[in-house]
């Protein structure tokens, strides 16, 4: 069978940054934020150049090992073919191995931009196979779910298969976070979770995501009783002791503060107008980002 056309022009795909669990919600809630990654792909005639600025531009490889490299050449495998050459130009924003979602916008980008540099590409990779192959390459669905179709996710595993719903949160949320200098692998945090926990925690981790739903859309009252969780944070301190400390001081003064994904960056969910207080209440040594909430999710957007 002939392998597939490509498009001439270059494409341009934006994606947002996640914040995967929420405090209960472990590998299934995941919240899309507005920070961005871009890059610019176009097919050329030979060999793979890469250009890379921001985030991760003196650590991540300039070859076939690169995870957006990885990304591209999976879903053009499910397209039906490579093409002869690749140029991809990387503005990164999103910062690497803080809990925001950094390797789940890097897959997103590069099975989006494949579908969108293919001719038929959208005709032969629909949603659903987009969601199931970044969910393969990222190892679980919440992050990607949250990148690949924005706002507020659920995700899960269904015989093997990843499936999600997008909610839409209460537009009164304002998510803050607080980023840590020192990067902490995913890899490394989830070596640090036991095998088995006492049931009583993970029924209290059920009712508290079930809650989450509704605070996260609806009633962010309830928001600092729905994001308590006993299934991965405390879990982590070791690796992350100065995150959880502040995740235990803010909820201590009513902010409902969490690890984001699998740290060491902390998430608040603060009600618009609070917002400058939560920052004031980190206290020194803590910068706070007021971040917007990502509606749209992974973008094909027009070359600048
Ligand atoms: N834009 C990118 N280009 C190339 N590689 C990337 C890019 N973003 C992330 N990566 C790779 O992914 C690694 C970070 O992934 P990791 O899963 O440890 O953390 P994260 O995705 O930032 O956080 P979390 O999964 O907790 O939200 C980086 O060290 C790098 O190897
Ligand atoms: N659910 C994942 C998110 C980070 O990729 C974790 O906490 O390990």
């Amino acid at each position: 069978m002939a392998g597939p056309a490509f498009r001439a022009a270059a494409v341009r795909v934006r994606t947002p940054a996640t914040s995967a669990n929420l405090g209960p919600g472990f590998d299934a809630l995941g919240l899309a934020l507005g920070l961005y990654d871009d890059v610019v792909v176009r097919v050329a005639d030979a060999g793979l150049h890469i250009d890379i600025a921001g985030e991760g531009a003196e650590t991540v490889p300039r070859d076939e090992n690169h995870l957006l490299v990885r990304s591209l050449r999976a879903a053009f495998d499910l397209l039906g073919g490579q093409p002869r050459g690749l140029e991809l130009v990387c503005a990164n924003r999103i910062p690497h191995g803080r809990g925001l979602g950094s390797s789940a916008a890097a897959i997103c980008a590069g099975i989006v931009a494949a579908r969108a540099v293919t001719i038929g590409g959208a005709e032969r990779l629909g949603d659903e196979a987009l969601l199931e192959l970044a969910t393969e390459l990222e190892g679980h669905p919440d992050n990607v779910a949250a990148c690949l179709y924005g706002g507020f996710t659920l995700s899960w595993m269904d015989g093997g298969v990843a499936r999600a719903i997008r909610m839409t949160p209460a537009d009164s949320i304002v998510p803050v976070v607080f980023v840590p200098a020192r990067a902490v692998s995913t890899e490394t945090a989830r070596g640090l979770l036991p095998r088995t926990v006492p049931h009583v925690d993970a029924a209290a981790n059920a009712g508290r995501a079930a809650l989450l739903v509704e605070a996260l859309t609806r009633r962010p009252e309830l928001l600092l009783t729905a994001t308590e969780d006993r299934l991965h944070q405390e879990y982590r301190a070791p690796a992350m002791p100065e995150s959880v400390t502040l995740v235990n001081r803010l909820r201590a003064d009513g902010v409902p503060a969490v690890i984001s994904g699998a740290g060491p960056t902390v998430l608040a969910l603060a009600e618009s107008g609070a917002a400058d207080k939560v920052a004031r209440l980190a206290g020194e040594g803590w910068a706070a980002n007021r971040l917007a909430l990502d509606a749209g999710g992974a973008s094909v957007l027009p070359l600048a």
